[in-house]
């Protein structure tokens, strides 16, 4: 079936620590953590700021992350604390974070993709089955 992916990318600043690591990762330090976003769907869709059926999703859905922690993203935070119970710091669960809150304003039927990357050397993707 043909579809379209959109694809974002972007960065926020955050502080985190890995809760009892062993290790330099269980104190405070940070990242520019760098989010990849991908977003298919095989229709196209309005969003909240645009009436008309012309996008898989809205960019600024995807984007709300790089926001200021104060405006709802996660720019500028210490990530321990604004992650809900259950999520822990890793990069894993920041994907899953992102997922799941990104999932929450999404049209029907829109298949999401999320990568996340604390160091240019390391990321972690994640996705569900369709
Ligand atoms: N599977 C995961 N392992 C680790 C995570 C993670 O999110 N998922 N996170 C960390 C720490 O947050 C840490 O900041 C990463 O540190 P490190 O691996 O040391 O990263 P560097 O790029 O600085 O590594 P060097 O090899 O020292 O350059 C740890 N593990
Ligand atoms: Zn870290």
């Amino acid at each position: 079936m043909a579809k379209w992916t959109l694809k974002t990318e972007f960065t926020f600043d955050a502080a985190h620590f890995i809760k009892d690591y062993a290790g330099p990762c269980g104190r405070v330090h940070g990242h520019t953590y760098r989010v990849r976003m991908e977003a298919a769907a095989p229709k196209l869709h309005s969003s909240e700021y645009c009436p008309h059926e012309v996008m898989v999703a809205d960019f600024r859905t995807l984007r709300w992350a790089k926001r200021d922690v104060e405006k709802g993203g996660l720019d500028h935070c210490l990530l321990n604390d604004v992650m809900p119970e259950g999520y822990e710091t890793t990069a894993e669960m920041i994907a899953k974070f992102i997922y799941d809150k990104t999932c929450q304003d999404l049209p029907d039927g829109v298949t999401l993709k999320v990568c996340v990357s604390e160091t240019p050397d390391s990321w972690v993707e994640y996705e569900e089955d369709a």
